[in-house]
């Protein structure tokens, strides 16, 4: 690895969390005396790797302006868009000048406050020298199957099946053109499947399964166990 590269994060925060059917969005709900948002940014800086951590919000948000850590000296604010990987690549357009085309960023939903420090190591040490990069990624611990309606019409070579987390870590150049070519795609959920459409074949990591996403309301609970026990 060259002496030179950084590494950036990108926090995507501008959902409204419809599945959640909260009064708020769900990365400002309260998560033990802290909101979500507050507990993953507060992860990803006590990482102490990133140059800086881009994060997208609404622009019609009135409670990020209202937390501390929008103010934090390493925090830098960008406009959220209509899907996901709208937001993802303002953030990274929010780095231009900062970031080097061969820089690292890892890209971090807010809505996943349970991420460790001992996972975003992992991802960086496995994929440093990877031309590509790669995700955070879980295994199936059940039997996968194939439904149409409600019926069962095959089950899935669970050995080929992995579930795709975050961090999701690439090339900053690599990242903003393969975003930038596939706007307005639906099918682009995370930053490796735009990857994929350009042709590259990302690699997984294993990731830990407290790892989770808060998106529904049962979800809250589970992370708030999961943030006692770390
Ligand atoms: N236009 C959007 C949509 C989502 N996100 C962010 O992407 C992450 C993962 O998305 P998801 O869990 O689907 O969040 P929501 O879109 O808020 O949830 P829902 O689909 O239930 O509305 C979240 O941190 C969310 O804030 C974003 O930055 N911009
Ligand atoms: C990026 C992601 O968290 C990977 O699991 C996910 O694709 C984003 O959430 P969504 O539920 O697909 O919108």
């Amino acid at each position: 690895m060259t002496e030179s590269i950084q590494f950036w994060a990108v926090v995507p925060a501008a959902g409204v969390g419809k599945r959640m059917q909260s009064d708020r969005p769900k990365q400002y709900l309260e998560l033990a005396g802290k909101t979500v948002i507050e507990r993953t940014l507060n992860r990803l800086l006590e990482a102490g790797v990133f140059g800086a951590v881009a994060v997208a919000v609404s622009t019609e948000d009135p409670y990020w302006p209202e937390l501390e850590v929008s103010r934090h000296p390493s925090v830098i604010t960008a406009p959220g868009g209509k899907e996901r990987a709208d937001s993802v690549l303002s953030a990274l357009k929010s780095l231009h000048g900062q970031a080097d085309d061969g820089d690292w960023v890892l890209v971090h939903d807010a809505a996943r406050p349970c991420i460790t420090s001992e996972d975003i190591r992992k991802l960086i040490d496995t994929l440093a020298d990877d031309p590509i990069g790669g995700i955070l990624a879980l295994s199936s611990h059940d039997t996968l199957k194939d439904v149409q309606g409600s019926s069962i019409v095959g089950t899935l070579d669970r050995r080929h099946i992995w579930r795709a987390l975050t961090p999701q870590m690439f090339r900053y150049g690599m990242l903003k053109a393969a975003l930038t070519e596939a706007e307005g795609n639906p099918a682009i959920t995370d930053e490796a499947s735009a990857l994929e459409l350009k042709g590259f074949k990302p690699k997984i990591v294993e990731g830990r399964a407290d790892n989770i996403k808060i998106t529904r309301p049962e979800d809250l609970a589970l992370a708030m166990f999961y943030l006692e026990q770390q």
